[in-house]
């Protein structure tokens, strides 16, 4: 498995906040889903990604290339989308073609205008009278025009209805089989990566708590239900986190032969959802 882009042992402090020790691989020709609650340092590590924002310290890889020696060419390879990125708010994406494609050496103008139609979007319109999902999908179509190898977006579905979420999910899937590129994008909704990921990247505190395949997740993970009276110190150390009711409790395992030998069939043990997973994670705090 290649990778593309390489995050190692990446710090860096604000004042209320950090990125602690960050080490992440994104394998190429995948879509990797990098998912955390609010505030879990999301962007911050996408703006690291994109030199946007330099590190206190750790390495960063992109292509095997690093943003000291090659910032142009990895920049020209990256088709990067944030809901920000149309700021010639007056223009028309014809204007966009002639500003924007001769800002890249491997611009191609027949590439954009086939994504317009292909996404629907008008020529001619200011962009500022676009909906959210339109001006997503006119930076798509921006980031898509450059022959970039690899796409990463900024929570790409936030603000979106479902109808669109799903229409652009499908546009994802579509580009990553088609063209065989790789695609980094950041999210808090299990359901996107449920659609289209491949990977899961889970960031909580600053911290990456893992990175795996979404089949890897589900067998490592499982769901346990039991009568409260069955946990006491020593057997509660069989679960990552534990959820209390009154009399019941629902736990995740990561160890489920142990959770076996432990309670026998004295709990049920289910197949467990990403979003349980995300939950359990996140401890009491969660509030996705
Ligand atoms: N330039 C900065 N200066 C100070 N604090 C910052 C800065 N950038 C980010 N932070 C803080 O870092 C934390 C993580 O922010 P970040 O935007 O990376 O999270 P996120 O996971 O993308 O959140 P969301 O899902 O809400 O967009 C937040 O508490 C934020 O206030």
């Amino acid at each position: 498995m290649e990778t593309i882009i390489k995050l190692k042992n990446v710090n860096k402090k604000f004042k209320d906040f950090s990125l602690e020790n960050l080490s992440l691989d994104i394998n190429k020709g995948y879509i990797t889903g990098l998912i955390g609650s609010n505030g879990s340092g999301k962007s911050s590590t996408i703006r690291i990604m994109m030199d946007l924002m330099r590190p206190d310290s750790g390495d960063l890889e992109i292509f095997g290339l690093n943003y000291e020696e090659h910032e142009k060419e990895i920049k020209g390879r990256i088709g990067f989308v944030y809901d920000s990125n149309i700021y010639y708010e007056g223009l028309n994406l014809s204007d966009i073609q002639r500003i924007v494609g001769p800002a890249y050496r491997n611009w191609n103008k027949g590439t954009y205008f086939n994504y317009l139609k292909k996404f629907n979007l008008p020529k001619n319109k200011p962009i500022k009278t676009f909906s959210k999902g339109m001006q997503m999908k006119a930076s798509l179509a921006i980031a898509l025009s450059h022959d970039a190898e690899l796409l990463i977006m900024d929570e790409p579905t936030a603000g979106l209805d479902p109808v669109f979420r799903r229409e652009l999910l499908n546009i994802l899937q579509d580009i990553l089989i088609e063209e065989n590129r790789t695609i980094f994008f950041s999210t808090h909704i299990t359901s996107d990566l449920e659609k289209i990921a491949d990977y899961v990247a889970f960031i909580k505190d600053g911290r990456v708590i893992f990175n795996h395949s979404i089949n890897d997740l589900q067998e490592k993970f499982s769901l346990v239900k039991g009568e409260l009276e069955l946990l006491d110190r020593d057997t509660s150390k069989a679960f990552v986190h534990i959820n209390q009711s009154s009399d019941t409790f629902e736990a995740m395992t990561d160890d489920v032969e142990k959770i076996r030998r432990i309670f026998g069939d004295t709990v049920i043990i289910d197949k467990i959802s990403l979003e349980e997973i995300m939950y359990f994670f996140n401890g009491d705090d969660n509030d996705d």
